[in-house]
């Protein structure tokens, strides 16, 4: 086993199965979010929370914080009918079994929970984090995740096309989510022309060109954002896209490590996401658990752009692979703090 340490637990107001994952507390204290999600079976919770607290390390060490890597699942069976007081009765639980590692993880929102659920939790843990900002937080991290992956894009411009401008470009948004539509904004914004894609209709009165979600991710363009899901970037898709350049912030892009290899093979510079999409972690957890004002935790959010520009340099002059170069800088600084 990978990791450091991991609790599952049988709800004691809930009832349900709820599993916090640390991968590593070499940098300092894990950090990851709370996942509230349906599972097959509570097992695939457990896989679940392995593969994103590691991830979390990654995302974390990229980004130069002095954070380690958790993640804690909510597993949900399939017929479970999430009440609002059985939500609030598991994440009191979760946040006992949080408390119970004495510091060594502190939570924040997933996929399927949200800043005032973190206020739920704080009834049982101070280790929590991305409050509502009514509660002395930081609310979303939507916004500085969406401006990290703008650093990102242009970062990754400035390599693939010789110029960090976007204006006259053209890029496929794939999910018009929290993150994507903030991201659609900064793009128009700098003059690229954007197309949306999303499984919710709804989305299609966004105002920007639409692509169907089945079409988006082979649509001609210059630069490909996955802004939805992970697991979307497989070796089968690989000879089928057109974009030069992938960014985004979706997690785990990749159904598997080879496929980084196979897009190098194809001249597709595709940069790695737990570099691109760290700007939320990076801003939350620098504001508020390291104390740091609004201006000093954004210009680490910018610094994404110079994590980026080195990792591409640093592929192209070892004939490696962006995520090779991203792996080597996390494995510096999980080596440094031994
Ligand atoms: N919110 C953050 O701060 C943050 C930070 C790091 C990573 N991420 C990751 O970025 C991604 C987007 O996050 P978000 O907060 O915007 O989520 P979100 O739930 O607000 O948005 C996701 C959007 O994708 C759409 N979608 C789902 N499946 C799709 C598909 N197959 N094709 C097209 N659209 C699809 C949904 O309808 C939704 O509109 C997620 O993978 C998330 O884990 C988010």
């Amino acid at each position: 086993m990978k990791h450091e340490e991991v609790r599952i637990r049988h709800g004691r107001r809930s009832g349900l199965p709820l599993i916090v994952a640390i991968h590593s507390t070499a940098l300092g204290p894990a950090a990851g979010g709370i996942r509230v999600r349906r599972y097959p079976d509570w097992r695939d919770g457990l896989a679940d929370a392995l593969r994103l607290s590691e991830a979390m390390t990654s995302k974390n060490a990229a980004a130069g914080l002095d954070f380690g890597g958790g993640k804690s699942v909510i597993a949900l069976g399939p017929d479970v009918d999430l009440t609002p007081e059985l939500r609030e009765a598991a994440l009191l639980d979760l946040g006992e079994v949080i408390e119970s590692f004495g510091g060594a993880y502190f939570g924040g929102p997933d996929v399927g929970t949200g800043p005032d659920d973190m206020v739920v939790v704080r009834r049982t843990t101070s280790r929590v984090f991305c409050l509502p900002e009514s509660q002395g937080g930081t609310g979303s991290s939507s916004a500085p995740t969406a401006v990290g992956v703008f650093e990102a894009l242009r970062a990754g411009a400035t390599r693939v096309f010789g110029s960090a401008s976007l204006s006259g470009r053209t890029v496929v948004i794939s999910g018009l989510g929290s993150v994507g539509g903030l991201l659609a904004r900064h793009v128009a914004e700098a003059g690229a022309r954007v197309l949306v894609s999303d499984v919710d209709d709804s989305k299609r009165s966004s105002g920007y060109e639409w692509v169907l979600p089945e079409k988006a991710l082979r649509t001609p363009a210059d630069i490909l954002v996955p802004a939805a899901v992970g697991g979307v970037l497989s070796a089968e898709l690989v000879p089928e896209l057109s974009a030069p350049m992938i960014v985004g912030p979706a997690n785990n892009q990749l159904t598997d490590e080879s496929v980084a290899d196979a897009l190098a093979a194809r001249g597709i510079v595709w940069v790695p996401d737990f570099v691109a999409s760290a700007g939320g972690a990076v801003y939350i957890l620098l504001r508020e658990i390291e104390g740091l004002s609004h201006a000093e935790a954004m210009s680490r959010v910018h610094a994404i752009g110079d994590t980026v520009s080195s990792v591409l340099d640093a592929a192209r002059a070892n004939g490696s692979t962006p995520l090779r170069e991203a792996l080597s800088l996390v494995d510096a600084r999980l080596a440094g703090s031994r």
